[in-house]
């Protein structure tokens, strides 16, 4: 078995694919059979192996898919959609365990090819052909049941590379099958298998923190995938940005897996060739069709049959690279040459015996399939339950706030900073009139900007994270409720609560308001609730966009409306009717009558000539300050606060989980 190639390149790579030889060739003489076992096989759930309780090594799954036509439609503008493009005509192909490649020039359709098939684009864009995982249909579970390693590393940056795994291991290892133990102990073996041994007790790395290296880094996703012991397992381009030694080491490490019966398909774009000859199974696309599917050591052979000719030490993955570019040409003598149509190369693979082959084999198995197994979409289902998901996320939330602490001291020492300003500018304010009246209702609505300008920060809550959560969420880490809760906890503790109690503590006493214990928990309780209220408003926006740029606009927009209409700048009373009703939704409205009714309620202000109540002003105003007058402002920054939570919720829901 070798590359066969007219050139003495090809010799010599016939020698150094002799080394894996023997290896491969059982490989591929299982293949063989396990095409018909494949059919038998049902289970795709993770297995549990060499590491677990039980001990199976059962092969992985086969994976089929057939007359695969996929559409985009391309965006013009954010209003305007452009003409639906094809990018991936009549694909259909056969998957077995092993390594199994998808190469082409850059925008042949490898990534959405590797997509379809793992069940990660939008099903609306798929306009016909199916996708068969042993006979099964593929639904959205297999989202949740197979392993997907993202281009990008996507890994929590403050955690190292042990706790990142447990993390993976604690919330995708079912508790009834793994103690605590056990999980520590497959986190152990993961590392040791992919050599992290060196960096396990690493951070990944932020933007202000120096982490492991790439290479480290690209292992530690595909660890975060191993811990379930997935039987099938894709990869998107898992070499691409990695120097050359490195990316050997991780295509030698899939291969180690692949022996181990793992069905691991990935993307990748231009391998030397000590990478490729580790491939059992090549798939070349070119413009979003095949021109070759098969065994990888027969690709050569093939094109040089249609009169391509392989260049002396040419690597077989540039020579196909250089075809599919137009790079060289066929010779005209070869009775198989292609000629200059633009999609000759498919065409002539359509007419090929590998086309021919691949058909009847897909035939056989698409019988084999259970008619009640179609069309069924399973609810998605986590290892563990809810409680358990909350206390590890929030476990993590509050790890990478605890590492990353510069924007909770920053939260405080604004507070703290600011309630010192307006203790200094309007320190022990007066009882006398003018000022008494007009420094007391000015610090209060400057207290409530600072309240909820204050928060505009919490914008970035959802924004930072939005790939993480995406990630995590769509291959079964956790609910979509958990990460929402652990967040909206973590947020509100140490950047909002905390701040905002020391915030009141120092202004109202440095101000000298109603010297008073229950006056000022109120007059706390309003400054929360108002903080609250604009970050509940933040985290929707958040929950709503992915730029801070669209985030920073669209919070402005509402507080700056909501100031207008808090009845300081402008007498609401005296307001054109079919504007005023946005003065029912204003945080600084609710906030600026809470404060004053507990402050000015019950207290005289005088001058030489006149004697003016807190009660006279506020009636003057039109502000109710009965009992009731002043919980329903609180009550409506709740209810600010609890309907804007529940939107973010649902915005964070409807997030595109589709690639
Ligand atoms: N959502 C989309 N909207 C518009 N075009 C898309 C979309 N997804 C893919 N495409 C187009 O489909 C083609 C194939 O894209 P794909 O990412 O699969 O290529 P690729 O072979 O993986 O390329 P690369 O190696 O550069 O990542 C490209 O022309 C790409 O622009």
């Amino acid at each position: 078995m070798s590359f066969r190639s007219a050139s003495d390149g090809g010799n010599r790579c016939r020698q150094e694919v002799q080394g894996t030889e023997a290896e491969t060739a059982g490989h591929m003489n299982r293949d063989a059979g396990c095409l018909a076992d494949s059919i038998m096989l049902t289970k795709l759930t993770p297995e549990v192996s060499e590491e677990g309780p039980q001990t199976a090594h059962s092969p992985g799954p086969t994976l089929t898919f057939q007359k695969l036509h996929y559409c985009v439609r391309e965006s013009r503008g954010p209003f305007q959609k452009g003409p639906e493009k094809e990018i991936l005509k009549d694909v259909s192909g056969i998957m077995k365990p092993g390594m199994n490649a998808i190469m082409g020039p850059t925008g042949s359709g490898k990534t959405s090819l590797l997509d379809v098939i793992a069940g990660r684009k939008d099903p609306h864009g798929l306009r016909s052909g199916q996708v068969l995982v042993d006979s099964k249909v593929v639904t959205s579970d297999l989202r949740l049941s197979s392993a997907y390693v993202v281009q990008d590393d996507i890994l929590m940056g403050t955690l190292t590379v042990r706790e990142n795994l447990a993390f993976s291991g604690n919330l995708r290892l079912p508790p009834g099958l793994y103690s605590s133990l056990d999980k520590e102990v497959k986190v152990s073996r993961i590392i040791e298998e992919l050599g992290l041994q060196d960096c396990a007790e690493t951070k990944i790395g932020t933007e202000f923190l120096r982490g492991v290296s790439g290479g480290e880094r690209k292992r530690c996703s595909i660890g975060m995938e191993l811990i379930t012991s997935p039987s099938l397992l894709f990869l998107d381009e898992p070499t691409t940005g990695l120097d050359a030694n490195t990316a050997n080491s991780i295509i030698a490490l899939l291969q180690r897996l692949s022996r181990k019966g793992k069905t691991i398909i990935f993307s990748i774009h231009q391998p030397r060739f000590s990478i490729f000859r580790l491939f059992d199974h090549l798939t070349l696309m070119n413009k979003g069709e095949i021109i070759y599917a098969g065994l990888a050591e027969q690709a050569v052979s093939y094109f040089e049959d249609l009169g391509y000719k392989c260049e002396l030490f040419n690597n077989p993955a540039d020579f196909f690279l250089d075809i599919t570019n137009g790079d060289i040409t066929p010779t005209q003598d070869s009775p198989d040459a292609v000629l200059g149509a633009e999609d000759a190369l498919a065409q002539k693979y359509r007419e090929s015996r590998f086309f021919r082959e691949l058909m009847e084999q897909l035939e056989t198995m698409v019988l084999a399939v259970d008619p009640g197994m179609r069309a069924v979409r399973d609810k998605p289902n986590y290892a563990t339950s809810f409680l358990f998901q909350l206390w590890v996320v929030c476990g993590r939330t509050v790890k990478n706030i605890l590492r990353n602490p510069q924007t909770s001291y920053a939260q405080l020492i604004l507070n703290v900073i600011f309630a010192i300003l307006v203790g200094l500018i309007y320190y022990q304010i007066p009882h006398s009139l003018p000022e008494a009246l007009q420094n007391r209702i000015g610090a209060f609505f400057f207290l409530i900007i600072n309240m909820v300008f204050g928060n505009l920060s919490a914008v970035e809550l959802f924004i930072n994270e939005r790939a993480l959560f995406i990630h995590e969420n769509s291959s079964g880490y956790y609910r979509t409720s958990v990460y929402f809760l652990s967040k909206v906890f973590a947020d509100l503790v140490p950047n909002r609560i905390i701040p905002v109690f020391l915030f009141s503590s120092i202004a109202y006493y440095m101000m000298g308001l109603k010297p008073d214990v229950e006056a000022f928990l109120l007059f706390a309780l309003t400054m929360s609730l108002a903080s609250l209220a604009s970050v509940g408003l933040a985290f929707l926006v958040s929950a709503s966009v992915s730029s801070f740029a669209m985030a920073n606009i669209l919070i402005a927009l509402p507080f700056v409306f909501m100031m207008v209409f808090g009845g300081f700048l402008v007498n609401l009373n005296s307001m054109l009717s079919w504007m005023s009703w946005m003065q029912w939704t204003s945080i600084f409205r609710y906030g600026l009558q809470a404060v004053t009714i507990n402050e000015l309620k019950g207290q005289v202000f005088s001058s030489n000539f006149t004697i003016i109540t807190g009660e006279m002003y506020m009636k003057q105003q039109g502000i109710d300050y009965s009992m009731w007058g002043f919980w329903q402002n609180e009550v409506a920054l709740l209810g600010i606060m609890s309907v804007c939570m529940t939107l973010a919720y649902v915005q964070l829901l409807r997030i595109n989980r589709w690639k």
